[in-house]
């Protein structure tokens, strides 16, 4: 594969259009959100019924899923009643894209319908409260590549899109939040293991020392990941919705006596055996988004 790291900016406002063309002249679904599955989250996609899926080297213009975990399909197809499209599998930055062409699906998401994004991830826990097995509603997040002059958003901006300059302080919906938590609440067990906090996305692929663990605890972040920050400040650019969570994979080795532990194929484990409730949770608040936009 070759590298596209020189290419900040990718996809114009006629290439994605050209996608989603593409896609809608194959599926008949219509979708009304847009959802992203993390590392082992896969199984969400495979919820959906009366399904168009399209594998990503098929679709013109689309990069190719590298990691283990991402299938590398975009399916389409109606969770409940609603009608969606899934990611399954998603593009990071560590795999040699730019932020832009990680995150320019979410433009084709936005061009095939889709008014909301819900995006997941697999996130090590800075916050020592945490334990692996929780979930952690994101309430905002720190865009640390951001603080470092990298954005998807880089280079000339389209309005057509979106505007130029992108206000962030409600990045992540109030509202859908606070359904969230209403839904997780009815749901046996998730109080116990729901968490509220601060995702911070890093570029990896290496996991943190524990001095870089120690100052993201300092600045105020509870869960750390590689991902689903260049997400949402896309889908916010073009005007979506946003809900995000993390599933916590594994807390973050903050001492030197600790042995670190981290191991993605863990981590994927660590989806599988949560996907029960994590596939109930989506789809009740999917179910809310739908039941919100027909009154
Ligand atoms: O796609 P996500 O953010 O769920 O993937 C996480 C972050 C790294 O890609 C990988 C580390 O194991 O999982
Ligand atoms: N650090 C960064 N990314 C991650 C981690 C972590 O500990 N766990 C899962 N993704």
């Amino acid at each position: 594969m070759e590298f596209d790291r020189d290419t900040i900016v990718y996809g114009s406002y006629e290439m994605v259009q050209e996608i989603a063309t593409y896609l809608l002249e194959r599926t008949g679904i219509r979708p009304r959100c847009g959802i992203i599955c993390g590392s082992g989250l896969g199984c969400l996609a495979d919820q959906l019924t009366e399904v168009d899926s399209f594998d990503y080297d098929t679709i013109p213009h689309f990069p190719v899923s590298t990691v283990a975990g991402h299938r590398g399909r975009l399916v389409f197809g109606r969770l409940g009643d609603v009608p969606v499209v899934c990611m399954q599998g998603r593009f990071h930055y560590y795999e040699g894209y730019s932020l832009a062409k990680c995150s320019m699906p979410v433009r084709v998401m936005r061009l095939v319908g889709c008014t909301h994004l819900i995006a997941t991830n697999a996130a090590g826990a800075i916050n020592s409260q945490y334990r692996v097995g929780d979930i952690m509603l994101i309430r905002d997040h720190i865009n640390l590549m951001g603080f470092a002059g990298n954005c998807p958003l880089l280079g000339p901006n389209d309005d057509r899109f979106g505007p130029r300059f992108l206000g962030m302080a409600k990045a992540y919906e109030p509202e859908l939040l606070s359904v969230a938590k209403q839904v997780a609440h009815r749901m046996p067990g998730m109080d116990e293991i729901l968490r509220e906090g601060v995702y911070c996305c890093v570029g990896g692929p290496n996991f943190e020392t524990v001095a870089e663990g120690r100052l993201l605890e300092l600045l105020g972040v509870d869960a750390i990941g590689m991902s689903t920050v260049h997400e949402i400040i896309t889908a916010r650019h073009c005007g979506m919705t946003c809900f995000a969570f993390s599933l916590i994979t594994n807390m973050c080795t903050m001492s030197y006596d600790e042995e670190e532990e981290h191991c993605h194929e863990t981590f994927v484990d660590v989806g599988r055996q949560l996907e029960g409730r994590i596939c109930e949770l989506v789809t009740r608040v999917v179910a809310s988004i739908g039941d919100s936009e027909s009154t």
